[in-house]
């Protein structure tokens, strides 16, 4: 009975009631849901101090202080919740903007339609555009451009937008943070590492395709997993140069330690691809999981920085120059394990996906290889080739397959200054996360012609099938582009020009290959994931 009083005691309702609206007022612009921990921690700490308060000042026993306390959180947190649903729903300074109902509320409904959606968020913010049109609401405060008059805007050198919350919800790199400030000095000493090494990692691209050239010769007219195959080749390659220390899986000689490892950063990309749409569970989920899932992955990563000081490098590295430039103490210490993770996590995933891509999008078209093999024999010199070399159709090839699919098909998600965003006639009000990824702009009929269609010709000799070059953008734009391009291209480039000369690429014997349907699988789990897929090399007689 006493339980039942102090449940419906008006006092107890009124005070939560009021409470909830004062609470929403004060938290309405903040970010607090990038705080999960002190936001638990405060509402526990409420609890506390309120049954504090009832006990000393109030005369009740310990057990009805405790139930009132535990009553008035309760309806405060209940009309915390009403007002917030409330305010998202009608009152909020995006209201204008159109869209789902449900995606007005809360971000759980991306998480819904990224679930329904088989983790094609790409796909159902493309619809949402067919729908809505350019600007569409997709959060309670986040906004999906279609609009390429946005480009420059927001990724752009003059952009005034700065990185969402979403960079910083996971541990601090040059990547994932949202401090400008912290970044441009981070990402300074990445420009000079990569800068400084180029000339370097040259050689050891074309080692490496070397290297996967030698594994081809063994499967030779057998299928073989371009996914499996581009994934060996990009851990490979990218360990080297970041560390000095290869992972040896094209050779088959791998630790199962580095098994395990890669195993763990498949299984990370999809629990992020679900999960940046809430980024405060990605911080539970990276807190309670150093020790789990991912902490194989996080322990490989603090060892090879223990490794790499140690022993030096005859070779050039990365984690190298990293080394030279952050402070000895737990802070740099910290930031070197989190950015040796961002090497191999940003420098396999997306060069791997595109890799395989491209072999497929070539097994599907031989009349592209006997072009490429072309161009690509007569760069030949001394029967090397220089993969820092650009060569029209080989550029072309790539650039097309970026443009349809790019690897990091994520939004690239900034957040408005306090001041707004003006596009055109189009205000965006401050403090709103605004999403515009390579994925729509290059697949808009206003900054390409037949948008659908693989033509590497417009990179060439068809200009004019490009309206806005400014559509295309796979390594992103401005300040935070991608540090690692060049290096990719230099992948990119070795591989699919050394493999097209030596090689006839086709799909297995009676595999009927389905084009739209193998394309439309490719999922975002913030890189792409390439359906799985077998082809074929042929030995040339050169
Ligand atoms: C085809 C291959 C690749 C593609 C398409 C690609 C694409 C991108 C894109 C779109 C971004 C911006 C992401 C964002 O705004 O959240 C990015 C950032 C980044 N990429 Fe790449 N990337 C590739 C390969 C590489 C490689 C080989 C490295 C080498 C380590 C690398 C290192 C990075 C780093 C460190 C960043 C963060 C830069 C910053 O925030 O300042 N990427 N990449």
């Amino acid at each position: 009975m006493d339980f039942v009083k102090t449940l419906f005691s008006t006092n107890l309702l009124l005070s939560g009631a009021t409470a909830g609206v004062v609470i929403h007022q004060v938290i309405r612009r903040a970010f607090i849901d990038l705080y999960p921990f002190t936001t638990t921690g405060s509402v526990a700490a409420s609890h506390w101090v309120l049954l504090g308060v009832f006990y000393r000042y109030g005369e009740y026993s310990f057990w009805e202080a405790n139930r009132r306390a535990l009553t008035l959180v309760c309806y405060t947190l209940v009309s915390l919740a009403v007002n917030i649903l409330v305010y998202r729903a009608f009152f909020h300074r995006l209201r204008h903007f159109p869209g789902p109902f449900g995606a007005r509320l809360s971000k759980f409904w991306a998480v819904w339609q990224t679930v329904k959606s088989k983790a094609r968020w790409y796909q159902v913010t493309q619809k949402l555009h067919e729908e809505y049109g350019d600007y569409v609401r997709t959060g309670p405060r986040e906004i999906t451009i279609g609009d390429p008059a946005a480009i420059q805007l927001v990724h752009g050198l003059k952009a005034t937008v700065k990185k969402a919350p979403f960079y910083a919800a996971l541990t601090d790199s040059v990547h994932t943070t949202d401090d400008p400030v912290f970044h441009k000095e981070r990402r300074k000493i990445w420009d000079v590492a990569m800068k400084e090494s180029l000339a370097d990692y040259g050689p050891i691209v074309e080692e490496f395709t070397s290297i996967l050239h030698q594994q081809l010769d063994k499967s030779l007219g057998q299928p073989v997993s371009a996914n499996a195959l581009t994934k060996h080749y990009s851990y490979d390659v990218i360990s080297t140069l970041g560390f000095g220390n290869s992972t040896r899986f094209l050779e088959g000689e791998t630790t199962d330690i580095a098994k395990k490892v890669f195993g763990a950063i498949e299984r990370g990309v999809i629990a992020i691809g679900l999960l940046l749409h809430v980024p405060y569970l990605l911080t539970i989920m990276e807190t309670f999981t150093y020790k789990g899932p991912m902490g194989e992955f996080n322990r490989w990563a603090a060892n090879e920085v223990d490794r790499r000081k140690k022993v030096g490098n005859p070779r050039p590295d990365l984690l190298g120059h990293l080394l030279k430039n952050s402070t000895d103490d737990a802070v740099g210490r910290q930031l070197l394990d989190n950015e040796a993770r961002m090497i191999i996590g940003a420098g396999s995933d997306p060069a791997a996906s595109t890799l395989a891509l491209l072999l497929i999008l070539l097994a599907e078209r031989p009349e592209y290889q006997s072009k490429l093999r072309t161009e690509v024999t007569n760069a030949f010199e001394n029967n090397t080739y220089a993969c820092g070399k650009q060569l029209p159709l080989l550029d072309g090839i790539i650039n097309e397959c970026l443009r349809l699919y790019p690897s990091v098909i994520f939004q690239n998600q900034r957040l408005t200054p306090p001041e707004g965003l003006t596009i055109g006639s189009v205000y965006i009000p401050g403090d709103t996360i605004v999403c515009l990824g390579p994925y729509q702009q290059g697949r808009d009929k206003r900054n390409f012609v037949d948008p659908d269609e693989f033509i590497p010709e417009r990179w060439t000799t068809r200009p004019e099938l490009i309206l806005n070059r400014q559509g295309f953008f796979p390594f992103s734009l401005g300040y935070y582009n991608c540090v690692g391009r060049t290096v990719a291209m230099m992948e990119l480039r070795s591989v699919i020009a050394r493999t097209v000369k030596d090689y006839d690429i086709s799909f297995p014997k009676g595999s009927n290959f389905d084009g739209k349907d193998f394309y439309s699988r490719i999922v975002d789990h913030f890189s792409s994931g390439v359906p799985q897929q077998n082809v074929v090399f042929t030995k040339r007689q050169s």
